[in-house]
């Protein structure tokens, strides 16, 4: 970039770190870097709400659109405190090299809300979600950009997106946002997806390390959608949950937890404090307790360079986008006990059934949850057989190899095109 970007704050610092170490791997000349890294297209919008109070209350939304050359953008939205443009821009980067890794016909997007979503009643949640895609509706298109779920964002959610943008085209558009309720034309297995995927590799890794699932233990960070399916999922393989947290608390028990009585406690409760409040550990120290599988969950940047060199996990999966900073993997690059499942691999899942709803919506033909979760495990095996053969072949990182495999399906389709698609 010839100027400062608009682009900047530490999560898109991080982006832009990864996406240099491997562009330098895969010798891209300097003057085709920014146009792969740099997002295509951002709208920020003002959202403003009556509360039930009767106040009026205003939110910043964001979209960022990275870019264009495969396909439509794809990606979910976020309803979290402390959403900017920097960090929407950084995980739009990342679903790019994910749905190219994963061979999906999109680029990435992200977008999001700045708000929590838990102070707002159900009313206040509905208007807000519907006045943000009306604000988005010139930018957003079943061929132009599909929204999803992610932080803080649920089925609901996009059943009032579907609904609001169907609303002003006059007639049902269930392809406009994929992760909705099955019966509003959302896919079997979707709410499952990323979790299911993220235990699925999980299982391949162990497969690799020779480890036996039920001599396993893991520790889950984030107990939501992903967490929770990843937890349960792992449970019913025989691996056996000593840490599970959320925003509100970090439990562990060297026991195990009942994960699946802990999902029914969120369900019923919002939060997982007052579960098994007697095994309570402070976050940081859950992270660094011994288990074989770690699994960030939650957030970006946590493990970070003073927490990389103190875990004690055999393999991290990485279901969180961007939970490992740049410092943080410079350590592990030291650390070959470490089996690194790296994010935009990981969790996959979820947008890879994604593309299965929007494929069923475009063509109103329904498929069983067998075939959806046969094509999404082939797909999750592909990408993890590709990342491990470039990893050994190269001698780089699962992270690199993973990413190499993605930028450089974006740059051959860019320059495929041509300089101005
Ligand atoms: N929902 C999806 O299909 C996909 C989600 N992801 C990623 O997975 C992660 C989790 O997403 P969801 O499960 O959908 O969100 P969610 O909103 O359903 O759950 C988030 C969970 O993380 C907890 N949490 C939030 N901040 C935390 C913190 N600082 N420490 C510990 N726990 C914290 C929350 O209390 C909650 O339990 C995010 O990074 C998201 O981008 C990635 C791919 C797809
Ligand atoms: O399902 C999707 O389209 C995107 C999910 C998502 O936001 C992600 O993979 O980070």
């Amino acid at each position: 970039m010839a100027h400062q970007s608009i682009f900047g704050g530490p999560v898109f610092d991080m982006a832009r770190q990864q996406f240099e170490s491997v562009a330098d791997i895969l010798e891209i000349p300097d003057h085709e870097r920014g146009r792969l890294l740099y997002p295509k297209r951002a709208m920020v919008v003002t959202c403003p709400i009556i509360r039930d109070d009767g106040q009026v209350a205003v939110f910043e939304g964001y979209r960022v659109q990275h870019h264009l050359t495969l396909g439509p953008t794809k990606g979910g939205t976020r309803f979290a405190p402390n959403v900017d443009i920097g960090e929407v821009a950084a995980l739009a980067v990342w679903m790019s090299w994910k749905c190219a890794l994963a061979g999906l016909p999109y680029g990435g997007a992200k977008g999001g809300i700045a708000v929590d979503p838990r102070l707002l009643s159900r009313r206040e949640l509905e208007i807000l979600s519907r006045r943000y895609m009306q604000e988005m509706i010139p930018f957003v298109g079943p061929h132009t950009d599909v929204m999803a779920p992610d932080l803080g964002t649920n089925e609901q959610v996009m059943a009032w997106f579907m609904d609001t943008y169907s609303m002003y085209q006059g007639r049902t558009v269930t392809e406009i946002v994929t992760g909705k309720p099955v019966s509003t034309g959302g896919t079997l297995g979707r709410r499952d997806a990323t979790g299911n995927g993220v235990a699925h590799l999980i299982g391949r890794a162990m497969l690799e390390m020779g480890m036996d699932p039920r001599h396993a233990t893991a520790i889950i960070q984030g107990f939501g959608n992903v967490g929770s399916v990843s937890a349960t999922t792992l449970d019913r393989q025989g691996v056996t949950i000593t840490g599970i947290s959320d925003r509100t608390i970090a439990l562990y028990d060297p026991k195990g937890f009942d994960v699946e009585k802990a999902a029914e406690y969120v369900a019923e409760h919002g939060v997982l404090k007052g579960f098994a409040d007697q095994a309570e550990i402070s976050p940081d120290d859950l992270l660094i307790q011994p288990c074989d599988i770690l699994v960030p969950a939650a957030v970006e940047q946590v493990i970070t360079g003073k927490n990389a060199g103190l875990i004690k996990c055999r393999i991290l999966a990485e279901a969180a986008n961007g939970p490992t900073t740049p410092e943080a993997d410079a350590i592990l690059a030291q650390r070959p006990d470490v089996f690194v499942i790296p994010d935009i691999l990981c969790n996959a899942g979820g947008v890879i059934v994604s593309y299965f709803e929007w494929v069923q919506d475009l063509q109103q033909l329904f498929w069983n949850e067998d075939e959806v979760l046969e094509r999404l495990y082939q797909i999750m095996d592909r990408g993890f057989d590709e990342v491990r053969r470039l990893a050994a072949r190269k001698g780089i990182s699962n992270r690199n190899a993973a990413l190499s495999v993605g930028v450089e399906r974006v740059r051959n389709a860019k320059n495929t095109r041509g300089l101005f698609p």
